[in-house]
């Protein structure tokens, strides 16, 4: 029996350890909310994120208590919003993930340190390069609830860690699959969230979907530059862990990054859009990091450079996209 840790209380957090939980592995659950921790013991579901999800409590231990959540846990999966996981974790020592394979669920980066979640376990926490894996794909926690059939990919420097990491997630409707390119696919999550607010900025400018599909186009070459420039690799990014996540996240009625663009093209300002929501946009604090990397790079990224313009130098967004319309193919 696998024992495995999950971290985080949101939906894709849920999700995760549903399928999980289903495979009959046990699941410790740390959440940071209490109350959330007590409503799920006594009803077995979390009461705001995908709450028509039922958990076997004989499989799902929910706990505030992060240091009893890791304890014999061999896989810790982290599914917290890049912005939060330092205060997530800060109470931990710094070797309190010896000995276990860390499983990164997070699309987005430690903002001002510009860091990858790998690297920032690697660094902080000496977790090596070998005991990491990442969760890529298109997947929407609200499908994965629904059981709707769903891919996953899992990179990791170690493929036999991968594949061990995939099995533990193939059932009826999830099929999982293994990846080197560890760094590449964890980019291309993080970047595929600005990309998806650029789309939701036009859409609530009243672009339309021929506009979408170009802006779509051009970023697949935006984000290649980028990747290339960074660490250059022979890599085919139609892949469904590449295009197919940034196509589910630009057109999708869940995505939270579309989402909170529309109301960014609609007039929101980001508190008022953030305040809405009621959950996390990565691209938001991802765009940051991204431009701030660029400086040293001197790529061409248009579509980031217009989503920080708006969201940071208070930039009007119908001017940004304006600026793009010509710089598009
Ligand atoms: N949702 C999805 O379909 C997928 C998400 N991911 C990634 O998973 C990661 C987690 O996102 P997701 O589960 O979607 O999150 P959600 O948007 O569903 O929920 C937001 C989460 O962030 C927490 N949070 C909000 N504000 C704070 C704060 N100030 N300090 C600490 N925690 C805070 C919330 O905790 P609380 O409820 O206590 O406020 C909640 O757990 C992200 O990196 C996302 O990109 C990856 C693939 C799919
Ligand atoms: O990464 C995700 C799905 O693969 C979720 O992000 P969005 O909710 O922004 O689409």
């Amino acid at each position: 029996m696998e024992r495995i840790a999950v971290l985080g209380g949101g939906s894709w957090a849920t999700a995760l350890v549903k399928v999980l939980s289903e495979n009959k592995a046990d699941v410790s659950w740390w959440i940071r909310n209490q109350e959330d921790v007590q409503h799920l013991q006594q009803f077995g579901h979390n009461p705001r994120y995908l709450s028509g999800v039922r958990f076997d409590l004989n499989h799902v231990k929910p706990s505030t208590n992060l240091q009893e959540t890791l304890a014999g846990a061999d896989w810790v999966i982290l599914a917290v919003p890049a912005a939060f996981v330092q205060t997530a974790l800060k109470d931990l020592p710094l070797d309190a993930f010896k000995g276990k394979t860390l499983v990164s669920a997070v699309k987005g980066m430690i903002p001002r340190e510009n860091l990858l979640i790998t690297e920032y376990l690697e660094q902080k926490y000496h977790v090596p390069a070998e005991q990491q894996c990442v969760i890529a794909g298109p997947c929407h926690a609200e499908e994965v609830a629904l059981e709707k059939q769903s891919y996953l990919t899992i990179g990791s420097l170690n493929l036999e860690r991968a594949e061990q990491f995939c099995e533990l997630l193939r059932n009826r409707y999830v099929k999982a699959n293994p990846l080197d390119d560890i760094d590449g696919i964890e980019y291309c999550a993080v970047m595929k969230n600005i990309i998806a607010l650029a789309c939701g900025i036009a859409h609530g400018l009243n672009y339309g979907d021929n506009f979408q599909a170009v802006m779509v186009s051009n970023s697949m070459e935006e984000i290649e530059r980028f990747l290339d420039a960074l660490m250059p690799l022979h890599r085919d990014l139609t892949g469904s862990a590449y295009l197919g996540d940034l196509l589910v996240t630009a057109y999708s009625q869940f995505s939270r990054n579309r989402t909170f663009g529309n109301m960014i093209g609609r007039g929101y300002t980001v508190k008022s859009a953030q305040f809405e929501m009621n959950m996390v946009a990565e691209g938001y604090y991802a765009v940051q990091s991204i431009y701030e990397i660029n400086k040293r790079l001197q790529v061409d990224m248009p579509i980031t450079t217009a989503v920080y313009n708006i969201l940071y130098e208070k930039i009007s967004p119908a001017v940004e996209i304006e600026i793009l319309k010509d710089k598009f193919k």
